[in-house]
């Protein structure tokens, strides 16, 4: 068997022993067969000194020094000499040796166990002795005698290892190179077995015969030892499997022991050949693994590489698309500065565009509207509004089934959102407070269903504040404020009235002594805000007076604060007058007749007629009819130099954005939309001025009217002499036609007599002058003995607007003066006694009109109320605002001018009425401003100084 370095397992010297053996020579003879033992027994005991040397006495059993050969083999049978021996030289070379079968436990087949411990021992040798490259034996070469010179050989042989060993160990220890030398020594030098064979053999053959023997013998041990190595190395190749496989091995067949070494011997090798193996695979997986990741890192090579490429690229790209980008900024700037350029002077052109558009709707006289939508009040939820949206000028109202699904659109010049609050709502209409210092007559009026919030925009919420008060207020403090700024160039004077229209009456509110029913409404001069926020408690006071429990009166009546404002030009000495009428109208939501009873349906019939007449004078204007009806309500006549005169004015429409008022909203703003169709003419500025040409301009121009005015009227009345009762009508309807867009002193119920008027004064200069100015006919009655005409005049002139009548009318006359004064040097006293020193015969008419105004008015509201309600009953019907009806119209009028005529003859003849004829008795607030310095004629005597004041002012000019 092959050792680790390769070393044979047999020697040579055996070789040719055994092939001498073999040869058949004379082995059997005696005295060879004694060399040969003498050989083996001298070998044996070197063998056996030298193990007892090692190992001494083992389990009480000494090996003798000369054993016999079956000594020597039982002596190391049980392989524990052995074991022991080769621990020696090799410390742990057998782990654990089985020192003695007595040690083990007694059981009942000792014989056995202690045979297979010696065979453990033996076995346990043998394999440590083949791993230290030392010849070895076979475990049944103890077992049987006859075959111990192989163990002698192995003893002998780790004799020699250990010797090597001791000697320091160098080099690799071979036993032939090793062991040989001492035995080929002893065995040719000496007396060996070997050299006595070689004798033997020699010994009877003849000397020509030992040639060939000699080669015959080397050929044989030549092929033995060949045939020896071959095995050995087919052994070392094909033993574990053919061991493995075969069980028919005739290693294991030889023994037990035998089988078992071959056994472990198998199992290691194939331990070692399956760790090979492993190595193999792991090598080999190991080798896959290096490759895939080599495949890998290659991939991500590549990959890096791609990616690089793209990196520059883009890096490239970037920088292309930055310069790109750059470039593109800068003309980017570019653009957008001549953008930005052209933007300023697109904001510049829009700007212009809206001066020029307020400027053409100034000159066309547009009623402005702007709506304002109440936000909801706290405790109501939001998210019903009606209002589905709101940009710019238009509002979008979603609206019902009812109304048919789907939204509604309106438009008006301006609408504030819920959240607009009362000075953005007055920014709006400060332009209008300048205009009213600057001569031009204003009206604001808020209209709206109840609880939408007029009272709110005009004078503001219960618990009033700096920051919540209305426009009523706001108006006020801007006009003392500009009054301010302006004082080095005119000399301002403003004065306040404040009344209610309720039930078709006209209320002082301004009084003090608790008589409110009074038709000369005061006029109080105020120089502050604070004398206006004192004034307007008082007013709100009396107001309040007449509310009850049940009905809250400021919803079912009209209120107005006219502010009358005087200015003069300290420079020229020009007279500017402006009169701005703040109204803050009843609920305009429609009352159905059949839901209401006693005083609630009487106010709602007369809210209702007022606003019915406020619609049918605006739907008239709408359709610029020549006739326009304005004396079919007090409101009407109220708002007569506004709505028809060349006023600034404005209406404010309010909604409630509850779906519950849909209906009232729709209808409101309907009306407010019509409204602003309403072109008024160009407001014009009430100047009193020295300009003759001017003033002889528009007598020219009076006169032509005139005179073609006069013409129609006399063919008319040849026509109509034979129709008697369509009289009226033809005279109304000239006369209508007269009125139409009258400017704004021209009011008051004066059309029925111009025409006669100016028949009977054509040849006087004055006062065709007088008669012929606009705001004038009723001024020069007396002189022309006018006052039969206007007898039949049916009056009903709203207190105010007589008193800025007549107070035009004094200006046209300063004015007229001037021009006679220009023209004919001084004026002459008895003309100036004639004209202004007495009012009465200024406006003789006045007092009289007045008194028979109300007798009218009385009739018309206590009398004939309901008839009149029977014509306007209707207006509570949806739209009402919108059925105007000529012919419905008509045959009212007529009504009111059949008992006009009546209420006239009725004063006559009664002596209550005739004593009220009396101007002594019964002062009239024309009166009491027409008559300069004549007797104030105010009932509240607190105020009369400031009027008077006033007065003087007027008649300083
Ligand atoms: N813009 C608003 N902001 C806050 N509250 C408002 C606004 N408008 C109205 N209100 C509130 O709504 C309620 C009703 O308003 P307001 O009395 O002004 O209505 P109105 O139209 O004048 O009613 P009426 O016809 O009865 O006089 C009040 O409590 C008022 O304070």
């Amino acid at each position: 068997m092959a050792g680790e370095g390769g070393a044979l397992s047999f020697s040579v010297a055996s070789v040719v022993e055994d092939v001498l053996q073999q040869h058949g020579n004379r082995l059997g003879d005696l005295d060879l067969e004694s060399r040969k033992a003498e050989e083996a027994a001298s070998r044996r005991y070197e063998a056996a000194g030298w193990l007892r040397k090692m190992v001494g006495v083992v389990a009480a059993k000494d090996l003798p020094a000369e054993p016999s050969e079956e000594e020597f083999r039982l002596g190391l049978r049980s392989g524990i000499i052995l074991c022991n021996a080769l621990n020696k030289i090799q410390p742990g070379g057998v782990p654990k040796v089985v020192e003695s079968p007595c040690d083990a436990t007694p059981i009942p087949d000792g014989a056995a166990l202690s045979a297979f411990q010696y065979f453990e021992n033996v076995r346990n040798f043998l394999v440590a002795v083949q791993e230290m490259g030392i010849p070895n034996f076979e475990a049944s070469d103890l077992e049987q005698g006859g075959k111990s010179a192989r163990v002698v050989n192995t003893v002998l042989a780790l004799k020699s290892y250990s010797e090597w060993k001791q000697t320091g160990g160098n080099g690799i220890w071979k036993f032939g190179g090793n062991v040989k030398p001492t035995v080929s020594a002893k065995s040719f030098s000496g007396s060996g077995s070997l050299s006595m064979l070689v004798r033997a053999v020699l010994l009877d053959k003849k000397p020509e015969e030992v040639p060939m023997l000699v080669e015959s013998v080397l050929s044989k041990v030549v092929e033995e030892f060949e045939n020896r190595i071959a095995s050995q190395y087919d052994m070392a190749k094909e033993a574990p499997k053919e061991i493995a496989i075969s069980q028919g091995n005739k290693f294991l067949l030889k023994s037990t022991g035998d089988n078992k070494r071959t056994e472990d011997k198998n199992v290691k090798l194939i331990k070692k050949e399956e760790c090979f193996h492993k190595n193999q695979i792991a090598e080999e997986e190991l080798k896959n693994k290096t490759q895939k990741q080599q495949m890998i890192f290659d991939q991500q090579q590549r990959d890096i590489q791609e990616l690089k490429n793209t990196l520059s690229t883009t890096k490239a790209g970037m920088q292309f698309m930055q310069m790109k980008f750059h470039e593109e900024f800068n003309s980017l700037g570019m653009h957008i500065h001549g953008l930005a350029h052209a933007a300023s002077g697109y904001h510049k052109v829009l700007e212009e565009n809206r001066k020029l558009y307020n400027q053409v709707q100034d000159l066309k006289g547009s009623i402005r509207v702007y709506c304002r939508v109440r936000p909801f009040l706290s405790g109501q939820s939001n998210d019903l509004s009606t209002v589905h949206n709101i940009e710019d000028g238009n509002i979008t109202i979603s609206t019902a089934s009812k109304h048919g699904k789907g939204c509604k659109s309106f438009s008006f010049n301006k609408v504030f959102e819920p959240c607009a609050t009362q000075a953005e709502v007055f920014s709006d209409m400060q332009p209008l407070i300048r205009s009213v210092l600057d001569g031009y007559n204003v009206c604001i009026f808020a209209y709206g269903q109840t609880g939408s919030g007029k009272t709110y925009t005009m004078t503001g919420p219960k618990d009033l504040s700096e920051k919540n008060k209305g426009v009523n207020y706001r108006a006020l403090g801007d006009l003392f404020l500009l009054a301010e700024q302006r004082k080095d160039i005119f000399c301002y004077n403003v004065a306040v009235q404040m009344i209610e229209i309720y039930n078709e009456q006209v209320r002082d509110l301004l009084v003090t002594d608790g008589s409110l029913n009074v038709p000369d409404a005061n006029i109080i001069p105020v120089s502050s805000t604070y004398d206006v926020i004192d004034l307007m408690n008082l007013g709100h006071r009396n107001r309040a007076v007449g509310a009850t429990a049940l009905n809250d009166r400021s919803s079912r009546s009209h209120s107005c604060l006219t502010v009358h404002v005087q200015g003069r030009d300290l420079a020229s000495g020009t007279i500017l007058r402006g009169c701005m009428h703040l109204v803050d109208l009843a609920g305009s939501e429609r009352v159905n007749k059949s839901e209401v009873t006693g005083d609630r349906l009487k106010e709602a019939q007369h809210i209702n007629r007022s606003l019915s007449a406020l619609g049918d004078v605006i739907a008239s204007l709408a359709q610029k009819n020549p006739h326009v009806p304005y004396r079919n309500s007090k409101l009407t006549q109220l708002l007569q130099d506004s709505l028809g005169g060349q006023a600034k004015t404005l209406m404010f429409v309010h909604i409630s954005p509850e779906p519950d008022a849909l209906g009232e909203t729709i209808s409101t703003l309907k009306f407010a939309e019509r409204v602003a169709t309403v072109e008024l003419g160009a407001a014009q500025v009430n100047k009193g001025s020295t300009d003759v040409k001017e003033l002889k301009e528009q007598i020219a121009n009076q006169k032509a009217a005139l005179v073609k005015k006069e013409r129609e009227t006399e063919h008319r009345r040849k026509g109509s002499e034979s129709s008697p009762s369509n009289s009226n009508h033809r005279l109304r309807d000239a006369n209508d036609s007269n009125l139409f867009r009258q400017p704004m002193g021209d009011v008051g119920n004066i059309e029925v007599h111009k025409s006669t008027l100016r028949q009977k004064r054509q040849s006087f200069d004055l006062d065709e002058i007088l008669a012929n100015s606009p705001p004038w006919p009723p001024v020069i009655s007396p002189s022309l003995n006018y006052a039969e005409d206007e007898k039949e005049m049916a009056s009903g002139e709203w207190v105010d607007k007589v008193m800025v009548n007549k107070q035009d009318a004094v200006n046209m006359v300063e004015k007229s003066l001037g021009c006679w004064e220009a023209e004919n040097g001084n004026l002459p006293d008895a003309l100036y006694h004639k004209y202004l020193s007495d009012s009465s015969k200024i406006y003789p008419e006045q007092s009289f009109n007045m008194l028979v105004g109300n007798s009218q008015l009385n009739l018309a509201n206590n009398d004939d109320m309901d008839d009149i309600d029977a014509a306007t009953s209707d207006s509570s019907e949806p739209d009402f605002l919108w059925q105007f009806n000529q012919s419905k119209f008509t045959s009212m009028t007529n009504r009111i001018e059949s008992k006009t005529s009546k209420a006239i003859s009725k004063a006559a003849k009664n002596p209550e009425l005739s004593k009220n004829l009396n101007p002594s008795l019964g002062p009239s607030p024309s009166r009491k401003l027409a008559n300069g310095g004549g007797v104030p004629l105010q009932r509240n005597r607190r105020h009369a100084a400031p009027v008077d004041g006033k007065r003087k002012i007027a008649n300083r000019k």
